[in-house]
C-alpha cells in the first residue's frame, strides 16, 4: 500500500519549515490530533491539577536506538520502577521510552508551539496507563492509554547530564542500529519546574496517530548548546545499505487543528 502524501494547508506547507510527511490523509475521527499551537491567553487554569510526581530509576535505562524518525531512549517498563503521577493524571503510568523532534536550524523544530513560537527541539517522554493495561503496544490504541511529558528545548548553555546521550548517537548513525545504554536519569532533562504545565487530550504526533494521549507540555524550557544539538542532526534516516544518505533533521508533524479542545494550565 503505498502511504498517500499527507495533504497540509498551504501556509505552512508553503515555508521550507514543512517536511513533506509522509502520513495518512485522514485519522478515522481525528478531532483530537497533535501538536497544537497553544494560545496561552485562551488556556483556562485548572486549580485541581496537581503537580507532577515523577519517580526514575535510571538503573532501568535499557537501550538507545534510531528507529528512522527519531533516537529513543528505551527503559525497562514490566514492573512499577519509573512512573508518572499526579497532574492531570488519575492512574499510575510508566515511563517506556524518550526521544526528541528538532529542525535543520535553531529557528524551528519543536511541535508544540506557544503563542506561535517556535523551539528549536521538543522532548517528549511517553508514559503508558499501567492501572489499565499490561502492555505499552495495548495502552497506544486506547483512550486514555498514554501520558506523555512534553519539554522545549533552547540553544545555551550546555546540558551536562544530555552529554552522555549525544557521546552515543554516533554509534548509533543510521536507520535500525541499537546499542546497550544504562544508567540514564530522564528526570535529569525535566526543568526545574515541573509544576507549571499545560495540558489537554491529542495523539501520537507519529503513526498511528491515535488519540490516546494525554499531553503535558512544561512552561519553562531545558537548555543545550549549539554543539550538542548540532549532533542530533548528524544523525540520518536512511540505513547503511542505503546509497542516498539523508540527515535527520525536521522530524516534527505540523500543527494539527484544535477543534474545539480546551488546554487547561496549572498556573496563571
Ligand atoms: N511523538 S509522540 O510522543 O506522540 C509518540 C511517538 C511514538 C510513540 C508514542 F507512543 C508517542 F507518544
Ligand atoms: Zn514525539
Amino acid at each position: 500500500r503505498v502511504t498517500p502524501v499527507r495533504r497540509c494547508n498551504l501556509t505552512a506547507c508553503s515555508s521550507k519549515m514543512h517536511p513533506m510527511w509522509q502520513g495518512p490523509l485522514a485519522v478515522p475521527g481525528g478531532d483530537r490530533q497533535s501538536p497544537i499551537d497553544i494560545v496561552v491567553r485562551k488556556s483556562v487554569l485548572d486549580t485541581e491539577l496537581k503537580p507532577l510526581k515523577t519517580t526514575y530509576d535510571p538503573k532501568t535505562c535499557q537501550q538507545i536506538w534510531n528507529n528512522g524518525y527519531s533516537f529513543l531512549v528505551e527503559y525497562d517498563d514490566t514492573t512499577d520502577k519509573n512512573t508518572l503521577k499526579g497532574g492531570p493524571l488519575q492512574d499510575t503510568f510508566r515511563l517506556c521510552q524518550f526521544h526528541f523532534h528538532w529542525g535543520e536550524t535553531n529557528d524551528w523544530g519543536s511541535e508544540h508551539t506557544v503563542d506561535r513560537r517556535l523551539f528549536p527541539a521538543e522532548l517528549h517522554l511517553v508514559h503508558w496507563n499501567a492501572d489499565r493495561y499490561s502492555l505499552f503496544e495495548e495502552a497506544v490504541m486506547e483512550d486514555n492509554g498514554l501520558a506523555v511529558i512534553g519539554v522545549f528545548l533552547k540553544v545555551g548553555k550546555r546540558h551536562e547530564g544530555l552529554q552522555k546521550l549525544v557521546d552515543a548517537l554516533p554509534t548509533i548513525r543510521h536507520k535500525d542500529s541499537v546499542v546497550e545504554f544504562t544508567c540514564f536519569d530522564p528526570g535529569c532533562l525535566l526543568p526545574a519546574n515541573t509544576d507549571d504545565y499545560w495540558t489537554y487530550h491529542g495523539s501520537l504526533t507519529t503513526p498511528p496517530l491515535t488519540e490516546s494521549v494525554t499531553w503535558i507540555v512544561m512552561k519553562q524550557h531545558i537548555e543545550v548548546s549549539h554543539d550538542q544539538l548540532a549532533v542530533f542532526r548528524s544523525l540520518l534516516f536512511t540505513s547503511a545499505e542505503e546509497e542516498v544518505q539523508k540527515s535527520m533533521v525536521n522530524n516534527f508533524r505540523v500543527q494539527q487543528p484544535l477543534r474545539g479542545r480546551t488546554v487547561r494550565s496549572s498556573f496563571t
